[in-house]
């Protein structure tokens, strides 16, 4: 029996030294690889020649994946340190021997080639250092085979002991690094704890910021500034926790201070989102069993029509969390991850307890309850599966003759005009969103401002105010007498396009028969 364990476990032993050994040996290659195919990538196609062809078969038979290259790395490394330590991570430093013009000499020797006088040197002083560490990582036991030939091929400096450098750190850096930070770590231990406040800093907002002081109406408005719970450890996975602090960023930590009155027309949307998120918040007894909240809502139509400003209404008049996530967001920057980062998205929002949750343990009733609002340009693209889960569909459509007028109003309410046909010009303006209306009035204010800064130059030169500004109450008297006027209106209306549907409302109309539930 003793004999049969002995024998096992030296199986064992045997298999877990051949695995990491070809850990080792995949890890070498696929280094050889992606340096191979950064050097490509950024033109120093000679080398990656010779690299290619020291490699051999094995390294011609693989090129780096899709969703990964050096550069990515190295971003993701700095961002998982910056959140670790607080801090960038040192990847080089400067060469003992270099001498000052070594990095314009390094752009310089990028864009052209190296001289050969120089190479010799390099070559030599590459030598040498190999030396020093050859003999140190024999010492250490370290094999150095791969290492060895990216460096020479890379023409980079690997340096042992205290005068190497270059663009990677040496293995003796890194040592030097780990041990620092199994230090760093004892001591960080306490503050990375997720469930302590005053972790990690980067999500945390000071507790005297909870309640902003109030500012003069001519400031910036009050902000009901929010508390931010430190991130939970996810287990102590990294990479989840990295990905946290990515939507943790895109969390809205300020009131959006938008109400229902700022968003023009769209009623059917404001009944649909009250009764999904407002409602139910406030009368929870109301929304139990049959009737319990809907779980999700899309807001679709052509950009610019105040799906945005709905959500914003939302978040100021609940108080809830907003979570703004752009699918740009989730699909560029870590490409390839998108559903991991789906999957941090509402693991952050069920733990987000302070803020979200306990409001939306009123619309669950005690179980972790998210409710998504969803806002989309292009409907008829969205997956079946997600779609089902997005009980209630509405159109926001672009805004009717009425609204349009109520807009133009609105904007142009605070500007210095003359008598302005505004009803005609809400008349002319069809097929223009929200946003375009925003930008035909920004354009028709902008009008007598660009005629008074012609005037303010020839004032600040006849008046001897070279380099200075004229008085406060002079610059708002020519304000005053400078309005607004029907021309600069027409002229706005003339020069602003419309962005919106782009003759898409046939096809929205449709889908909205067609998948639409409000
Ligand atoms: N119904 C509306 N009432 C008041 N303002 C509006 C309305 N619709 C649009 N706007 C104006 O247009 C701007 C842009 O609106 P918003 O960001 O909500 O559009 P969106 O539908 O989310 O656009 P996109 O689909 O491109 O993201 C708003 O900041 C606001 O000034």
């Amino acid at each position: 029996m003793a004999g049969t364990a002995t024998l096992m476990a030296l199986k064992a032993s045997n298999q877990a030294q051949q695995s990491e050994e070809t850990s080792k040996q995949e890890r070498s290659r696929d280094t050889l690889v992606l340096v191979m195919d950064y050097l490509t990538s950024n033109g120093y196609s000679n080398t990656a020649s010779s690299l290619k062809a020291e490699g051999g078969a094995t390294l011609s038979r693989y090129e780096g994946a899709d969703n990964v290259d050096l550069h990515t790395i190295f971003h993701d490394f700095e961002e998982y340190y910056q959140i670790k330590f607080g801090r960038k991570p040192k990847l080089t430093r400067r060469s003992m021997d270099g001498d000052d013009d070594d990095d314009t000499k390094f752009a310089r020797s990028s864009l052209s080639k190296h001289s050969d006088a120089r190479r010799r040197k390099s070559e030599l002083e590459m030598q040498k250092r190999k030396e020093v560490r050859e003999k140190a990582r024999k010492r250490s036991g370290v094999d150095s085979g791969v290492l060895g030939t990216i460096e020479r091929k890379l023409g980079v400096s690997v340096g042992g002991g205290g005068g190497g450098g270059g663009l990677v750190g040496s293995r003796d850096d890194m040592s030097i690094t780990a041990s620092q930070v199994g230090k760093e770590k004892k001591d960080k231990d306490k503050e990375d704890d997720p469930f302590q406040v005053g972790g990690s800093a980067m999500q945390l907002k000071p507790a005297q910021e909870k309640h902003a002081a109030p500012v003069s109406h001519d400031e910036t408005p009050v902000m009901n500034v929010r508390l931010l719970k430190p991130l939970p450890n996810f287990g102590g996975d990294i990479e989840l926790r990295a990905l946290g602090e990515t939507i943790q960023r895109d969390i809205l930590q300020t009131s959006p201070d938008v109400k229902w009155e700022d968003v023009i027309d769209l009623d059917e949307a404001k009944r649909l989102l009250k009764e999904a998120v407002v409602m139910p918040i406030k009368y929870p007894q109301l929304f139990t069993g049959l009737l319990s909240p809907w779980c999700g809502i899309l807001l679709y139509g052509p950009p610019g029509t105040g799906k945005t400003m709905l959500a914003k209404a939302v978040a100021s008049e609940c108080n809830t969390t907003f979570f703004n996530i752009s699918a740009s967001s989730i699909v560029s920057k870590y490409r390839g991850d998108s559903e991991k980062l789906i999957r941090v998205l509402f693991e952050l929002a069920r733990r987000m307890k302070t803020e979200l949750l306990i409001q939306m343990d009123g619309l669950s009733r005690g179980t972790e309850h998210v409710f998504v609002l969803a806002a989309s340009n292009l409907p008829w693209d969205l997956d079946s599966a997600l779609l089902r889960r997005l009980e209630k569909r509405v159109l926001v459509p672009l805004p009717e003759k009425a609204a349009r007028l109520k807009m133009l109003e609105m904007h142009m309410g605070g500007q210095t005009c003359d008598d302005l046909d505004l009803d005609g010009c809400a008349a002319s303006s069809e097929g223009f969103s929200g946003a375009d209306i925003k930008l035909l009035c920004k354009e028709a204010a902008m009008r007598p401002v660009r005629r008074l800064l012609g005037k303010l130059e020839r004032m600040e030169s006849t008046e001897g105010l070279e380099g200075g500004v004229v008085e406060e109450a002079k610059v708002r008297e020519l304000v005053e007498g400078n309005p607004v006027t029907q021309d600069d209106l027409d002229k706005a209306i003339a020069v602003t396009n419309k962005s919106g549907g782009g003759g898409l409302e046939k096809k929205y109309e449709a889908w909205a028969k067609a998948y639409g539930s409000t």
